[in-house]
């Protein structure tokens, strides 16, 4: 069977990549795309990688041309898939890579976001642990993914993030209330308008911090799945930078960990939540992870290691904040809801050098 997309925001960063994995994915057929200011180019003119989806007009944005297809995905600036979604048919699986349907709490959205919340949708992370291992049934995220005809894709960081810690917060080895995250992403997370920070003399050759003090929008998004995860009350410390390159992201996440918690009680926690995954990936012993070696990749590789002179353990996570950070995440959970087996069309190894 085949399946009719349609994808908005094609022009921009986030939707290229969906429409790059997209193109390799044997059971989908993408009929329809959409922007807004290069409404009416040819595709190939704007994305000249994308060969075979060269000829294809690009459209405006509107519930009137995304209707009609089996599959939506919305990579559109914050605040614009809210309204769009709710014009598209209840059929329709609505992949949202925007922010808009992430957090459940509208007090959050409201402190971070600042506009009207559209509400909360299954979030697209499906390794993510999401019920502390004490509970007897540990769960993940996949789970409530399928059949489903709604999905919010999670932030780039916060995918990072996420995946680098829940292990230890769902065996009850850290103490959730002391989670610091510091990460290092690739121009490319900025989106590709035009910004000073990002200009090549600015960017290039340069590493710098942004949103820091606990501002960064995506604090509350990996409070919210550190909080499932623990299932306790949870606060983290967020410092995004960014880096000199278009693409990756290097996340260093650590927490306290509980008195009497080995190094080999960690290893098995994280060992046992990601040994049968097919993209998250506890590396070898001594072997840390690099941006390079997942780039362009639906893969995140982590390693960890416990600082006993501090008592913390020390994560490192490295993605492809527009590869599972974004479109592979997507394209994932999509496989998920539509009942094709989880791996389809991701089997992209890392570009390396
Ligand atoms: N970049 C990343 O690493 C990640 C991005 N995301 C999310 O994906 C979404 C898109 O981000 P990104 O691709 O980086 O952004 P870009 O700036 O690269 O692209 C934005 C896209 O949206 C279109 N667009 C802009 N304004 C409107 C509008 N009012 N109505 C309809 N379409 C519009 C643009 O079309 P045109 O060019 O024709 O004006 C373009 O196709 C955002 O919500 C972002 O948060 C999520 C995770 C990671
Ligand atoms: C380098 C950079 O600027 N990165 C972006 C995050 C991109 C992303 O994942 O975020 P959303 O989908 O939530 O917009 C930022 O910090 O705003």
């Amino acid at each position: 069977m085949t399946f009719s997309v349609a994808v908005s925001g094609a022009t921009g960063y986030a939707g290229g990549e969906v429409l790059r994995l997209l193109s390799q994915h044997p059971q989908v057929d993408v009929t329809t795309v959409t922007a807004h200011s290069s409404a009416g180019t040819r595709l190939g003119e704007l994305a000249p990688n994308l060969r075979s989806l060269a000829d294809l007009t690009v459209q405006e944005t509107s519930p009137a041309t995304l209707s009609g297809h089996d599959v939506v995905f919305l990579a559109l600036p914050h605040g614009a898939s809210g309204p769009v979604a709710a014009e598209l048919p209840e059929g329709t699986l609505v992949i949202d890579a925007g922010a808009d349907h992430r957090l459940r709490d509208p007090d959050a959205w409201a402190r971070f976001y600042g506009t009207e919340h559209a509400g909360h949708w299954p979030y697209g992370l499906p390794e993510l642990i999401t019920a502390p291992f004490r509970t007897g049934s540990p769960t993940k995220q996949r789970e409530d993914l399928a059949g489903v005809s709604r999905i919010a894709v999670p932030g780039c960081y916060p995918t990072s993030a996420q995946l680098a810690l829940a292990p230890g917060l769902a065996a009850g080895l850290l103490d959730p209330e002391d989670i610091v995250i510091v990460a290092a992403s690739g121009t490319s997370g900025a989106g590709k308008a035009t910004k000073p920070h990002l200009m090549a003399s600015e960017a290039m050759s340069s590493m710098s911090p942004y949103g820091v003090g606990g501002v960064h929008r995506h604090t509350p998004e990996m409070e919210q799945g550190f909080g499932d995860a623990s299932g306790e009350s949870v606060s983290v410390s967020f410092t995004p930078t960014l880096a000199p390159m278009p693409r990756g992201i290097l996340t260093t996440a650590t927490a306290r960990i509980r008195p009497g918690t080995s190094e080999d009680d960690l290893r098995a926690a994280w060992d046992a939540a990601y040994d049968s995954e097919p993209f998250v990936h506890v590396l070898p012993e001594g072997q840390w992870p690099t941006t390079k070696s997942v780039q362009g990749s639906n893969h995140a590789v982590m390693q960890l290691a416990l600082d006993p002179h501090v008592g913390r353990v020390i994560v490192t996570c490295a993605i492809d904040n527009l590869a599972k950070g974004t479109a592979g995440g997507a394209v994932q959970s999509m496989n998920i809801a539509l009942g094709l087996p989880e791996t389809t069309g991701l089997d992209q190894e890392g570009l390396v050098p």
